[in-house]
């Protein structure tokens, strides 16, 4: 079907390139252009000050904009074009990274940008069905050089070499797919596959639920999703911001440069455990525990546990006044705690209310005694005498006791650390849990586990905010706002770089720097709210999303769900995962039944079905496993074979670490660049993990292990969504036996490998 050739049947290669690297270099000389005249207009707006309320807020977005442009004609300098379309009619296209007008702004631009409606064909075309193209050719450069490139006739009669016949822009995806790893994941926008760029480019409204096998591509496609919704629905989603949740601090970091490196820097990219502004969620605790915690029943709990700080005493409370005693009956707290409750209000806004019948009932007890008639007639106070009573009480410090006591204006940390540290209130907020399960919610305070993050933001719903949490709210906003006042000094410092070593060329630019510092910068923040629209919903936890991405989505609890859901109030989301990698034990294993509460069944199903990494050697070990998973599930497709058949070896307990140093040692010998992943049971990562780094000093172990060291020690929790070059599974069976979802995360263990995989089973004897 495609034709792929070093010669392009026109000129000889050499000379081709040198013409390619011609357009290219133009490209880059005007990326310069850009990015020096918006660098320029950056140090002129920041500089300019004075004017109207209206002019400042005028040049503070002026600001922001040309900040941004900075950064993304800097982001985009490696690999700016990789790509041209010759059409049938004789048209010739660019495709890169971002678009590229010429300097005359004419309508057919020097670059197009992959998510522009005419770069599509370079993603789709097939000699079935060309879409009017004759030839996609895909550029290889290294900075600013073109290295070579491979060209596709769209020629139905021409033989496909390989038999893939789904495949585009194949010699390219196979040498992406065989390059050695680094521990970064990288953009696939050069070779995006027609699946995935359905999914990529599907419209933004409505539930999306991508389900693909391991290496099908789910993680770049939802990065690759985010850069698409972001430039096509830039208004839309320019207010309201998209959010990304991945399952754990490692993933994030091994993805993070994806988005930045496609100009994207719009996305807000969190864990479940940063998903409560103010609140880092490191504490570690039982898969039982999590579990529970990740049960709805939990809004019952929550619920009982505020009920139970709503107090009616047992007896009479006396209160003393200006040396007078009042006395509250528990009966009159009774009614006025009811009638706070039928407000329907949350707890910490129903407290006035409650405040008010309080302090009325005491007003009274003062009333009939200062306004008695000594004759036994009608009271003498006027009502505005009893006002005057009920406001001086209330400012009453033994008053105010007895109502914080009452009904205590709280946060969500404050009830649920309280909860948690006392048996007795989790057995009144929780009677329908068993006593095991009670107790494993008790422990002393002391920080936040990820599986509290939910459980505090439906707290927060049923507390309702108070002004302790609003000023909060405000300081994290002052602590971003200064952050980003920085951010742009420092992209005005990088911006100055550049200009730096323009100088020669006559093009000395005064540095941002040296006109404004941090400070002044903030202050100039603070008068008009400059902060993106990612760093804003950062600090809000009411903050409604335009759109969500999560990945390795079946990890999310019942309770994650709801805490997404009200993120995202218009339930645009695209929701990426594997049910058959399920490894938390309140995770999904299926979607209709983790969306049914949401949407019903108003979500749409796309799936995945090529490996792009796993090849077919590994894949055919992997699909073994599956099948004991669940029969029904079918194995991805493996898109190459790697010619290396996977290994297995029994060896005796007490020599497993030796083992194991050895055929970690043999494996970074057998790689000529690239990493080697060593996946062991979460019991063992310790010795094992010591064992490893002793022999080999530039291996990685712990909490967040450096992905780009070349050996890294990790438990499968830890690798999920991470790929390695080679890797070596260690006690496969007890990986399966420390979890009731344990094949499931023996199936993750053994689909890490991009290259080569090893087994390593202890016996006892
Ligand atoms: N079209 C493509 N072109 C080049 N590389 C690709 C393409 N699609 C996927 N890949 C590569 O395949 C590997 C696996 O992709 P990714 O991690 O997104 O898969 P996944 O489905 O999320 O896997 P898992 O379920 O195991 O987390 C990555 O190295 C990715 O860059």
């Amino acid at each position: 079907m495609s034709r792929h050739s070093g010669i392009t049947g026109e000129l000889p290669l050499d000379d081709e390139i040198g013409r390619e690297q011609e357009y290219v270099s133009m490209l880059y000389h005007r990326l310069d252009e850009l990015r020096e005249q918006a660098a320029r207009r950056l140090t002129e707006e920041l500089r300019t000050t004075g004017g109207t309320r209206q002019a400042q807020s005028q040049r503070d977005s002026s600001v922001r904009m040309y900040a941004e442009q900075v950064e993304q004609f800097s982001a985009v300098e490696e690999g700016l074009c990789f790509g041209r379309l010759d059409g049938e009619d004789g048209s010739r296209h660019y495709i890169g990274r971002i678009g590229i007008l010429d300097r005359d702004g004419d309508l057919d631009p020097l670059l197009i940008d992959w998510r522009a409606p005419a770069a599509r064909p370079f993603y789709l075309a097939t000699a079935a069905n060309p879409q009017g193209v004759r030839r996609r050719r895909h550029l290889r450069t290294r900075q600013r050089k073109v290295t070579g490139l491979n060209d596709e006739v769209l020629d139905i009669t021409a033989a496909s070499p390989t038999g893939h016949e789904e495949l585009t822009g194949e010699a390219s995806l196979l040498a992406a797919l065989n390059a050695g790893r680094t521990g970064r994941m990288r953009d696939i926008v050069e070779t995006i596959q027609v699946e995935q760029d359905k999914v990529i480019r599907a419209p933004l409204p409505g539930v999306l639920v991508v389900q693909g096998g391991p290496g099908t591509g789910k993680t770049a496609v939802a990065l690759h999703r985010a850069a698409y919704l972001l430039y096509t629905y830039r208004r839309e989603l320019a207010t309201r911001g998209v959010l990304l949740v991945g399952p754990n601090a490692t993933f994030l970091r091994y993805i993070s440069h994806v988005l930045p490196a496609l100009a994207e820097t719009g996305v807000l990219l969190r864990t479940q455990a940063d998903l409560f502004p103010g609140v880092q969620a490191r504490r570690v605790e039982s898969a039982e525990a999590a579990a529970l915690k990740g049960r709805t029943v939990m809004v019952e709990v929550l619920e009982a546990a505020v009920r139970d700080r709503q107090r009616v005493p047992d007896e009479p409370m006396e209160i003393e006044v200006e040396r007078e005693i009042l006395t509250l009956h528990p009966e009159t707290v009774r009614v006025a705690r009811d009638r706070a409750r039928r407000s329907g209000r949350p707890h910490n806004l129903a407290r006035p209310l409650f405040d008010i019948e309080i302090v009325h009932a005491l007003a009274e007890q003062v009333a009939d005694r200062i306004g008695a008639d000594p004759l036994g007639g009608e009271n003498l106070l006027e009502e505005a005498d009893r006002a005057e009573i009920r406001r001086e009480l209330r400012e009453e410090p033994g008053v105010r006791a007895a109502l914080d006591e009452l009904w205590p204006v709280l946060t969500p940390q404050r009830l649920l650390a309280d909860l948690y540290a006392d048996p007795d209130r989790i057995a009144f907020a929780a009677p329908m849990l068993t006593p095991d399960e009670r107790a494993l919610l008790h422990r002393e305070p002391g920080g936040w586990t990820p599986a509290d993050v939910p459980l505090l933001d439906e707290a927060a719903e049923l507390l309702g905010e108070d002004d302790r949490a609003a000023a909060a709210r405000r300081e994290r906003i002052r602590a971003l706002q200064r952050e980003y006042a920085e951010g742009v000094l420092e992209i005005a410092r990088g911006s100055r770089s550049i200009d730096v070593e323009d100088e020669a060329d006559g093009g000395e630019i005064l540095g941002v720097t040296d006109l404004i510092d941090a400070d002044r910068l903030l202050e100039r923040q603070e008068e008009a709210d400059r902060l993106t629209t990612a760093q804003r919903a950062a600090a809000d936890r009411r903050w409604a999303f335009g759109h969500v991405i999560v990945d390795e989505a079946q990890e999310l609890s019942p309770m994650a769900w709801r805490l997404l859901m009200r993120r995202c109030p218009s339930r645009s989301m695209t929701i990426v995962g594997d049910v058959a990698q399920t490894g938390a034990l309140s995770g999904t294993p299926s979607w209709r039944e983790a969306l049914e509460p949401y949407v019903a069944d108003r979500w749409r199903l796309a799936e995945l079905t090529v490996s792009y990494r796993t090849p077919a050697e590994i894949m055919a070990v992997a699909a073994d496993l599956l099948t004991e998973i669940d029969p029904a599930l079918r194995p991805p497709r493996s898109v190459r074979s790697s010619g290396v058949p996977p290994w297995d070896r029994t060896v005796t307990a007490d020599r497993l670490a030796d083992e194991l140093v050895a055929a970690t040692t043999r494996e970074v010998a057998g790689l000529d660049e690239g990493r080697v992943g060593v996946i062991v049971p979460a019991g063992r990562i310790d010795d094992l993990g010591a064992a490893v780094t002793a022999a080999l000093p530039e291996a990685a172990v712990g909490e967040h292990p450096e992905l780009e060291s070349t050996v890294v020690v990790l438990t499968v929790a830890q690798a999920k969504g991470l790929e390695f070059d080679s890797v070596l599974v260690v006690d496969p069976d007890r990986i399966v036996a420390e979890s009731p979802r344990g094949r499931s995360d023996l199936y993750v263990a053994l689909t890490r490998a991009t290259q080569r995989l090893g087994v390593l089973r202890p016996t006892t004897s």
